[in-house]
């Protein structure tokens, strides 16, 4: 290894030292980054040496990520981080230990943080609490409506109760609907109030991948202690695990040890904990005996309050209209709405734009016409029904007269030109109709709007109601 080091390069790394202390607290600092000596950057990998094989697996399982996040903002060169234990380089045996498929500390980056792994802490790094949680995910942040308040509720007794309230407390909701951000709220609020209490979280995939870990290096004995001796432990998206023997067998046994010492354990899945199929039952029942939450889809009131804080927090003038016409059409998830947002907030700043709903359309047409599609049969059926003044049972019936064969073929024409539903699929939902119905629903609702203003003005019209 030929590092360079320049003066620049030192500069930085007294930067990176300074961030590091701010950041993670003296405790932690003086632990384990001060003793941590800089050797160079060599070809976009930052170099650094640690005093023991036992402080690098340290800093490498900890602080890897905010390491070389800090140092890839510091100096632009900086791709990867590398940490050797003093008198070893990188061709001695300690690399053989972690493993060819791995790379040198933690070098590529995780999507989530890093578990605040343990062993026999010290009285005073009780304090700290590492996992770098996103400081956007608080409960001030979070805005609360009739979906998702039991979840929120739950959420805020975990983090404000003096004991353990539910155990284990399991959120679950479909993606983007907000399980992260309440967990990391939760670990906020107890690092705010309770910075003596140990907190892990991480995702179920994280977990997996150390246990496999300590597996393979013959260390189960001082995972299982890290694990098994925190104050609150939070899984995120603990399906992962479905189908994975081993590793379930783990889990359940931290699950138990946490549970009997009554410590709190925090869930989130996407589905029920009834539902997570490839899960051992007696896991899943053991999930289902705190309190189990779920967190509904959205609905427009819910989206449109969300916009609001959002669009004030990124302090833009949004037009009230652009926020309603976003909250009625983007209704999939919470996470495409902020993308939304953002999007049309770096177009107008770039381009030096108003925002307006015309912008607004042409910026984000291609989400925009995905999420038309979303539009189902069912709700199809139930306004075309409604407007035509038949039962929605009609819809499914045998019955051939025109006045509620019409209003059928309407629907079916819609519900072709607005899902994605293939013509027996749509057949399938009018009653069980063979596809060659549907296609002559099509055609004839075609023909009709050639001739017949009124009718073609009534599809018209429910078609935007059904797009809106
Ligand atoms: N009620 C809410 N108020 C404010 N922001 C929200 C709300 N619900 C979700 N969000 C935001 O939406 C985004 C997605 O939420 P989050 O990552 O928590 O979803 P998730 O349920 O964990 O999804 P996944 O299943 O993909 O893990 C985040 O940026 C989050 O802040």
């Amino acid at each position: 290894m030929t590092a360079d080091m320049s003066g620049d390069q030192e500069l930085c790394w007294a930067r990176v030292r300074g961030r590091l202390r701010t950041e993670l607290g003296d405790a932690v600092f003086r632990n384990w980054l001060k003793p941590l000596t800089f050797e160079g950057i060599d070809e976009g990998t930052a170099i650094m040496r640690a005093p023991s094989p036992f402080v690098r697996d340290r800093v490498r399982s900890q602080y890897s990520d905010r390491l070389r996040a800090i140092w890839s903002v510091e100096h632009p060169d900086v791709k990867s981080i590398a940490i050797f234990a003093a008198g070893r380089g990188r061709t001695e045996p300690e690399r053989a230990a972690e493993g060819a498929d791995q790379p040198e500390a933690g070098i590529e980056a995780e999507p989530l943080p890093a578990p605040a792994v343990r062993s026999a802490p010290a009285a005073e790094e009780r304090a700290d609490f590492e996992a770098p949680l996103d400081p956007r995910f608080t409960f001030d942040n979070f805005v609360v409506g009739k979906p998702n308040e039991l979840a929120f509720a739950a959420a805020r007794r975990v983090a404000e109760s003096e004991s353990v309230p539910f155990n284990p407390l399991f959120l679950y909701g479909g993606v983007g609907l907000g399980k992260t951000h309440l967990m990391h709220a939760i670990a906020w609020h107890v690092r705010q109030k309770h910075p003596s209490r140990r907190v892990i979280y991480l995702s179920a995939e994280k977990f997996m991948y150390q246990f496999i870990r300590a597996l393979r290096f013959r260390d189960t004995v001082a995972f299982k202690d890290q694990f098994r001796s925190v104050d609150l432990l939070m899984i995120d998206d603990v399906q992962f695990i479905s189908g994975k023997d081993s590793t379930q067998e783990e889990f359940f046994h931290t699950f138990n040890a946490l549970v009997d010492q009554n410590r709190q354990v925090v869930i989130s899945a996407d589905k029920s904990p009834t539902d997570l199929e490839g899960m051992e039952e007696r896991l899943r029942s053991r999930l289902g005996w705190g309190l189990v939450a779920d967190i509904h889809p959205t609905n427009y009131e819910l989206r449109l309050g969300i916009m609001q804080s959002k669009a004030e927090r990124l302090g833009v003038e949004m037009p009230e209209k652009v926020l309603e016409f976003l909250s009625h059409k983007i209704s999939s998830n919470v996470r495409e709405l902020e993308g939304a947002l953002n999007r049309i907030v770096a177009h107008a700043t770039l381009v030096g734009r108003d925002i307006s709903l015309e912008m607004t359309q042409e910026v984000l047409a291609d989400l925009l016409r995905a999420n038309d599609r979303r539009v189902t049969v069912e709700e199809i059926q139930r306004q075309v029904a409604n407007h035509f003044q038949i039962r929605l049972s009609e819809m499914h019936s045998a019955r051939r007269s025109r006045a509620i064969a019409r209003p059928r073929q309407v629907a079916m024409y819609l519900s072709k030109q607005l899902t994605s539903q293939s013509l027996p699929d749509i057949g399938r939902k009018f009653g069980g109709r063979d596809h060659t119905t549907v296609l002559h629903a099509v055609k004839k609702v075609e023909e009709l709007r050639g001739q017949d203003k009124q009718f073609n003005d009534d599809v018209d019209l429910l078609r935007r109601m059904l797009e809106s």
